[in-house]
């Protein structure tokens, strides 16, 4: 905060908030609405955000680092383990945590799962028994286009009734309805403090995650239901022209691995006459090129990692530690 806000007696906020929620519940899809650019991956398919990925909100009078989790779910791998741990990291570093709920559908065993998890870790009974939150948990309705106001009404009310949330806001991020007040309700639950961040990042990952990240999302909408999650990308290099080549044709080179677990996999990645490959270079040519700051081509090589998921040493060469 500088001496000028301090005197006009406005003060500055900043912090973290963590989102959680189910799979698909559509927590990649509101950060990027909130952050009006493209950050984090979506897909229509469940468990498809692997990484916590940081998205910076920077205004004149707050700075909200959103922290996107993976669906909390039972692990079955240690892959899936390994995941929850990287949740409750992000949980306990959060300055407030937003639940988010679907309202196309009925509360579930998913979401008490999660709230249980919230309530072991973050609160407290306090002398009458009732439950007292030890950090803001803001109750986000997510998807509310499909319904009518009465509807809303109903659907808030048992919202609250099932957490009693420290705020409660619905939204559609899809029709980019109330999105504004969102970004108004996490900030009034951030601490006072400094800006954290310089104004204009806008991502903590860096230009090879974020291009991973980009990769993997993109072969997962090209692919369907064929291919389970036995999927991991990492960008190996990226090189960038010489200072006097780029005057003219100069061009960054990206090389990025696509590891899957077993080679029968291979043709299904690759598509029929590699149509596949060709459809995600087209659709991530002008992402990357933002990214890497030029034009740039993609270099994918696909290679098999035998049961990645399952053994420790691979899966911290891919990332995963
Ligand atoms: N109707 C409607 N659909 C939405 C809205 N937000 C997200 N969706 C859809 O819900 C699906 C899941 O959205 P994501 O944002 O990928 O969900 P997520 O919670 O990040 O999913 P995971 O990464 O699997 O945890 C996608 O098909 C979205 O198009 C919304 O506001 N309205």
């Amino acid at each position: 905060m500088n001496e000028v806000e301090q005197l006009e007696g406005k003060e500055y906020r900043s912090g973290f908030v963590a989102v959680v929620g189910r799979p698909n519940v559509g927590k990649s899809t509101l950060i990027n609405s909130m952050m009006g650019t493209q950050i984090a991956i979506t897909s229509s398919r469940p468990e498809t955000t692997r990484k916590v990925i940081r998205a910076i909100l920077t205004t004149d009078e707050y700075q909200i680092v959103l922290v996107d989790t993976p669906g909390i779910h039972r692990p079955r791998t240690l892959l899936g383990q390994r995941l929850n741990d990287m949740v409750d990291e992000s949980l306990s570093d959060a300055d407030a945590i937003a639940f988010l709920l679907p309202a196309d559908q009925e509360i579930g065993p998913g979401d008490k799962r999660i709230l249980s998890r919230l309530r072991s870790n973050f609160s407290h009974k306090d002398e009458n028994g009732h439950w007292q939150w030890d950090k803001p948990i803001i109750g986000v309705l997510t998807k509310i286009d499909g319904l009518n106001r009465s509807q809303l009404v109903e659907k808030l009310i048992e919202l609250d009734q099932f957490g009693n949330f420290s705020e409660i806001v619905p939204v559609s991020a899809k029709e980019y309805d109330n999105v504004d007040e969102v970004r108004s309700v996490f900030a009034q639950q951030m601490p006072v403090g400094p800006q954290m961040y310089p104004t204009n990042q806008i991502s903590e990952e860096s230009a090879e995650d974020t291009i991973a990240e980009l990769i993997r999302g993109a072969f997962l909408e090209q692919l369907s239901d064929e291919l389970p999650h036995s999927l991991a990308v990492t960008i190996d290099a990226i090189e960038y022209p010489e200072e006097d080549e780029s005057e003219g044709e100069g061009r960054a080179h990206v090389y990025a691995s696509i590891y899957i677990e077993r080679s029968s996999q291979k043709p299904i990645i690759l598509g029929r006459g590699a149509e596949n490959l060709v459809r995600v270079k087209k659709k991530l040519r002008t992402p990357i090129n933002r990214i890497v700051g030029m034009k740039s081509t993609l270099i994918l090589h696909v290679k098999i990692a035998k049961d990645w998921q399952s053994d420790p040493k691979k899966l911290e060469r891919l990332g995963f530690n």
